[in-house]
């Protein structure tokens, strides 16, 4: 195609490749529609269609090409955003999604949800986390967003006592970069006497509001959506530390934006659901246990086979076991790998054979965007 010169030049270009692009687009979800037949035919279906290790290579291919001679001026987040969205409306035609979150509306869970299923998902907001669990054990959603750890907050506790005890499974992860405003109806940061927030958010903007707002009431509430609409709701001298997202929901002005104190600032998710994802070729597997109490090197044994196979562990929390006495701990471990491969599967059986408790929380894709 020749570099066009003048503005109905380009404007005709761009009309012939939107052209094309729809009918390439339509053609992909006929294609999708396939699919959810063959699936059903071959009893692979089960109703459900969502396959989070097929999208996450088929992200992991777009950002690739990104990079090869059809790359484009786009960046990576930009391309592989636009590529989620028609996987999500494919998918929709297949099998559409319910998925439980924490709400109320204009949470970061809400745009985890977002980030990872796009917009052709019906998305749930749940008043806690346990709710979440149940509403999927039971089936009334199909999977579940969870946030399970922030970059300066640490982890969410409520998540890894549900994840002990739930049939579910973790079916991928979601990371999301976090920045708090201060929102309120007002237009005035100096008139603020008092500011709603989570409890995380508000040790994730502390110095901020140590410095500017000194002499305000900070309440803790269940989550950024809901201080936002205690904001809207009260409306003179109060304001909400929440998204960007939430504020627009609530109509409320940003007073003061991106008041974190650490500039990265980010919070992982989590996708529960009923299904073990399939190997995608670059994958985390969460698995969480318990050391035999009273044993010298009881810790170290557990984690010496993953250590002398080679298995790169991402992450160790330890929580102490809720109701015990003694110090009790479950220690919960993600590492590179999926649990079907054969090299995986053996460190797996012989830390179950060292460890008093012992479960595998999923084997699931590696968050792509
Ligand atoms: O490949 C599949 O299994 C599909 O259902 C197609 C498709 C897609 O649009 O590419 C849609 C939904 C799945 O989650 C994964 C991929």
């Amino acid at each position: 195609m020749k570099v066009p010169q003048t503005l109905p030049e380009a404007r005709q270009q761009i009309d012939a490749l939107d052209e094309q692009i729809q009918t390439l687009i339509s053609q992909r979800a006929r294609i999708a529609q396939q699919v959810a037949r063959i699936k059903e035919r071959s009893g692979a279906g089960d109703g459900n269609h969502y396959r989070p290790s097929r999208e996450a290579e088929v992200l992991r291919r777009v950002i690739e090409r990104n990079h090869g001679p059809n790359g484009g001026p786009l960046s990576d987040e930009s391309i592989a955003r636009l590529m989620r969205e028609i996987m999500s409306v494919c998918l929709s035609l297949e099998s559409p999604l319910t998925i439980a979150y924490l709400g109320p509306e204009g949470t970061y869970t809400q745009a985890a949800v977002q980030k990872h299923f796009g917009d052709s998902v019906t998305a749930k907001p749940m008043r806690a986390i346990d709710e979440i669990f149940r509403d999927v054990e039971t089936g009334a959603a199909d999977y579940g967003v969870v946030p399970v750890a922030n970059s300066i907050g640490g982890v969410v506790n409520n998540t890894l006592d549900e994840l002990v005890h739930t049939q579910l499974r973790i079916c991928g992860e979601v990371t999301l970069a976090v920045h708090h405003h201060l929102l309120s109806l007002t237009g005035d940061t100096e008139t603020i006497t008092k500011v709603y927030s989570h409890a995380q958010s508000f040790a994730q903007c502390r110095k901020w509001l140590d410095a500017r707002l000194p002499r305000a009431e900070r309440e803790v509430v269940s989550s950024n959506g809901e201080a936002a609409r205690r904001a809207a709701e009260e409306g003179g001298g109060t304001a909400a530390i929440a998204s960007l997202q939430a504020g627009r929901i609530n109509k409320l002005n940003v007073l003061a934006a991106n008041i974190e104190d650490e500039l990265s600032n980010e919070t992982r998710f989590l996708i529960v659901g009923k299904h073990d994802p399939e190997l995608s070729g670059d994958d985390l597997t969460s698995i969480v246990m318990t050391a035999h109490r009273n044993q010298p090197g009881a810790l170290f044994k557990l984690l010496q086979p993953l250590a002398e196979a080679g298995l790169d562990m991402t992450r160790l929390e330890s929580r102490q076991v809720r109701g015990s006495v003694l110090p009790d701990f479950y220690f919960f471990i993600d590492f590179a790998g999926h649990a079907t491969d054969p090299k995986v599967r053996e460190v797996l059986d012989t830390v179950r054979g060292e460890a008093a408790f012992f479960k595998i929380l999923g084997s699931y894709p590696r968050a792509v965007m």
